[in-house]
């Protein structure tokens, strides 16, 4: 029997991503699909890449259109998750692709948010150690945010291995769909073509607290994250460039294999052929993550850079992979490691 998905968010780039990736799900049969300030609107008039669903009207986000699903997408600005997720029932499985239940430190979420803290719940992140047990049969899933998610893939692994200070430094380039699709100034295309620019900078960033949680998990001690976020003239994906001093006695080979025992059997991520370097081109619309990683020996530092697209892997794809081990499926259904290029 199929499973039946609704979308709140369906005019968004989450939710449209969502429902582009749903589309190829075997198991899923899409149902309600709601919209704010565009309820009322045919998707086919926001999301005309979505054609097969061009003649679905979208609901207002209450509970009553989303009762009666076996799985909620929630694709909401941040803070909006919790009111419509404690509406709908302990039986549905509710997948938040805000930040709403990201974070487990009430105190983070206040400080970076500024809104009381909802909870806690599954993190979305099946490749960090643990999280596949905590997912499997879960009613509640918190999606990642599209930076942790590259972040953590590529430092992880040094952390799980003991080879790194606890003391990371990231710079990381992301697509301007990262930001919604809500008309904002500094997003306009004549301020991004042709420019790079960062912001965030000095331990402003939001995600900054949910890298520090995920790396300290895998660390067994606090990791301190130095996170300087750049926007890119590029619709999406992101380049995450992240580095840390190597405890003594590391080598180029120690690190190298530290990386190939954490991704010997992931099937989404790419620990890539020494020499080769990941590039957000060539996961354009996939699930994949793509990882490379070097040992500075002159400053003995750890060199880790992943590239993924944030609105696949970032948000919905990592979505889908939650969603399918929560509900039994093969992590893989319905989800591709196949980008497209040029
Ligand atoms: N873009 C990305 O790469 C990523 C996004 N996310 C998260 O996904 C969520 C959605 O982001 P994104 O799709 O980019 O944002 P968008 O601005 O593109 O979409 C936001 C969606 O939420 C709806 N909405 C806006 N205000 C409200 C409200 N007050 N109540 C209910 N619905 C509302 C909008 O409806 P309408 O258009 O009809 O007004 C739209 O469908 C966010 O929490 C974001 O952090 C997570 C990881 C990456
Ligand atoms: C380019 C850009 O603006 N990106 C967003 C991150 C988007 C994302 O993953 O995050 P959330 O789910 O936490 O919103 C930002 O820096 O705020």
């Amino acid at each position: 029997m199929a499973v039946r998905a609704a979308v709140a968010g369906a005019s968004g780039y989450a939710g449209g991503e969502v429902l582009r990736l749903l589309l190829a799900h075997p198991e899923v049969e899409i149902g309600t699909l709601t919209g704010n300030s565009n309820a009322g609107q045919r998707l086919g008039a926001l999301q005309p890449h979505l054609f097969p669903l061009a003649d679905r009207v979208l609901a207002e986000t209450t509970p009553e259109a989303l009762a009666g699903h076996d799985v909620v997408f929630l694709a909401l600005p941040h803070g909006q998750s919790a009111a419509v997720a404690e509406q709908l029932g302990p039986d549905v499985l509710v997948v938040d692709m805000g930040a709403d239940f990201r974070l487990n430190d009430p105190a983070d979420w206040e400080r970076f948010y500024g809104s009381p803290h909802a909870g806690t719940w599954p993190y979305g992140l099946p490749e960090l150690p643990g999280a596949r047990a905590a997912l499997e049969g879960s009613k509640r899933i918190a999606v990642p945010g599209c930076y942790p998610t590259a972040v953590s893939l590529a430092l992880y692994p040094a952390y799980a291995a003991q080879i790194a200070e606890p003391e990371a430094v990231i710079v990381a380039a992301s697509g301007t769909s990262g930001a919604g699709k809500a008309p904002k100034p500094h997003l306009l295309g004549s301020e991004v073509m042709g420019s790079m620019s960062p912001y965030g900078v000095g331990g402003g960033h939001r995600h900054t607290p949910e890298m520090i949680q995920n790396l300290s998990a895998v660390a067994g001690e606090r990791v301190a994250v130095s996170f300087t976020p750049t926007l890119a003239p590029m619709p999406r994906g992101i380049l995450a460039t992240c580095s840390a001093k190597a405890v003594a006695g590391v080598t180029a080979e120690s690190v190298r294999a530290a990386y190939e025992k954490a991704y010997a059997d992931e099937p989404f991520v790419h620990l890539l052929p020494e020499g080769q370097w990941p590039a957000t081109a060539s996961v354009h619309g996939s699930n994949a993550v793509q990882v490379q990683v070097a040992y500075d020996e002159a400053v003995g530092r750890i060199i880790a850079i992943s590239a993924i697209d944030n609105l696949t892997k970032g948000t919905a794809g990592g979505a889908l992979q939650s969603m399918n081990i929560a509900l039994g499926l093969d992590e893989s259904t319905g989800l591709t490691t196949i980008g497209v290029a040029p």
